[in-house]
């Protein structure tokens, strides 16, 4: 099979480098020369672990092109991965995913090919394929849906920092179809690509949409139970969240996964896709109260945790060091981070702050420009402020010690439970949130991870 992969970006420059390095002849398209010019000199056009290896590795099967009548004449089958930004109306925009249809079925009109399909990866909202883009395929190529193209919505579930492990191990492959040849086709591949055996749900393009985005939906609520249980157990001595969500999770209509109390989650998908989701139900007539609600309690979350780091702050020096800016670690993204909106909360109450992220430095420097002060070390945090909140889980944040303490007191908030109290030393009053900040608890962070799966999911 020959692939071509339309938008080489932070998921669809991975998809590329997965499908070749797995032996399928591979051409990218995008619209930036600097990504296509990358892609052929055999670097990686953008930061994601492991991404530059298999680039090298499958240099011999991947090139790059600004061409779309190149990639249809030489591939079979094309990967739609462009940018569907969120709208003002919690939609989302399938702009780009048009333009790119737009070229790609002209280039098909013009080669004279008997066949080609079209897989959506793009995250889109529910009806979009049938409703707005097979309708412009058929208009732009003068062809017909199943006769002469047929089309897949095939979305990945893949979390940033760890794109190809997830892409060539999946729990699940969803393959929306509109004809069992194109099904066929697409699980053939994935069953060649992946290096487990993940459950391949195949069903019609509409179900397909509203599975991806019901997945995220769901998650996200999982996330914003184990929060609303952490903001108890701050309330109550001797609870601690980490032991409660561990015992939850070991029962397998739960599982453990996503269900660390802490901080709001954030970034490009997951706020999004659930607001996606609420606004597709409302579409329909349904009020899907629980995603809404969801959604508040995440951005309740962020308030709440100002909350506890104003009730810290001495009135002598209202200045608060916030170690963590990206939403999560091994990532520069801040889009949607909670520690941007804690440090909007806590500029708006007229407190100074002082940050440092391991990664997402410039990102927050371009957002925030002089509002807010800049470390170049957790130690220079540590230095300027008393009160230091830890955001996110880099491991630059877990070596914290009692060495890096200056000011006595410091007072440390730890979002995820990362620091061990007993390290920390005596100068310091650490508050974990999802504890009660009332010394009960036992020293020591000591249970950080979920449990082990006892069982296989979806085998
Ligand atoms: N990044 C992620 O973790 C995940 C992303 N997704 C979805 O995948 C889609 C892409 O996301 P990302 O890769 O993160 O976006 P991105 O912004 O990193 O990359 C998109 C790429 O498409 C290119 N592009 C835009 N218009 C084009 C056109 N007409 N022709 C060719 N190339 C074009 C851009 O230049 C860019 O390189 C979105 O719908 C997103 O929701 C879904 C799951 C995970
Ligand atoms: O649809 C998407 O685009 C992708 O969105 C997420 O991927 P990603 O946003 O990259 O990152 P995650 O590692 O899943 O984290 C998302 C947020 O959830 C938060 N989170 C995660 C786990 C948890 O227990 N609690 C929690 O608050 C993280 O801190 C972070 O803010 C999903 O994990 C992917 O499966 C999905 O494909």
């Amino acid at each position: 099979m020959k692939l071509s992969v339309i938008g080489l970006g932070k998921l669809g420059a991975c998809t590329a480098a997965c499908f070749a390095a797995k032996g399928f002849p591979v051409v990218g398209v995008d619209i930036n020369k600097a990504s296509v010019e990358a892609i052929n000199q055999g670097r990686a056009p953008l930061y994601e672990p492991g991404l530059q290896e298999l680039i090298e590795a499958a240099k011999d099967r991947l090139k790059a092109t600004q061409d779309y009548e190149e990639a249809v004449r030489e591939s079979e089958i094309s990967f739609l991965i462009v940018p569907t930004p969120s709208r003002e109306d919690g939609h989302f925009s399938d702009r780009y995913l048009r333009e790119a249809l737009g070229q790609l079925s002209a280039a098909l009109k013009k080669s004279g090919k008997k066949y080609h399909i079209f897989v959506i990866t793009s995250t889109v909202s529910p009806g979009t394929t049938e409703e707005s883009l097979i309708p412009l395929i058929e208009s732009a190529s003068g062809k017909k849906l199943n006769k002469d193209f047929g089309v897949a919505y095939n979305p990945e579930f893949i979390a940033l920092g760890s794109v190809i492990r997830d892409f060539l191990n999946p729990d699940l492959v969803l393959i929306g179809e509109s004809n069992r040849f194109v099904g066929d086709k697409l699980e053939k591949l994935y069953k060649a690509v992946c290096e487990n055996k993940p459950y391949i749900a195949r069903m019609s393009i509409v179900s397909a949409e509203i599975t991806k985005i019901s997945l995220n939906s769901y998650i996200t609520m999982k996330i914003s139970f184990a929060n609303t249980l952490a903001n108890i157990c701050e309330k109550i001595p001797g609870a601690d969240i980490d032991e409660i969500t561990r015992a939850l999770g070991a029962d397998k209509r739960i599982s453990p996964y996503y269900l660390k109390g802490g901080l709001s989650y954030g970034g490009p998908c997951f706020p999004r896709d659930n607001r996606a989701f609420a606004a597709f139900a409302a579409k329909y007539g349904v009020d899907a109260k629980l995603a809404k609600t969801t959604d508040e309690v995440n951005r309740l979350q962020v308030n709440h945790l100002a909350e506890t780091v104003l009730k810290q702050i001495p009135e002598s020096a209202r200045l608060v060091a916030v170690l963590g800016l990206a939403y999560k670690p091994n990532t520069c993204i801040t889009e949607e981070s909670p520690a941007v909106r804690l440090i909007e909360e806590l500029l708006q109450r007229e407190v100074e702050v002082i940050t440092y992220d391991p990664l997402a430095m410039d990102n927050a420097r371009g957002y925030f420009g002089d509002r807010i002060s800049y470390a170049s070390s957790v130690k220079e945090c540590f230095s300027h402020s008393s009160v230091c909140v830890v955001t996110t889980q880099a491991d630059e944040f877990k070596a914290i010690d009692r060495s890096y303490i200056v000011h006595n007191p410091t007072i440390i908030i730890d979002c995820w439970r990362i620091l061990d109290p007993a390290r920390l030393g005596k100068k310091v009053k650490y508050i974990a949130v999802g504890r009660a900040c009332d010394g009960s608890h036992p020293a020591g962070s000591r249970i950080l991870e979920p449990a082990p799966l006892q069982y296989k999911a979806l085998a």
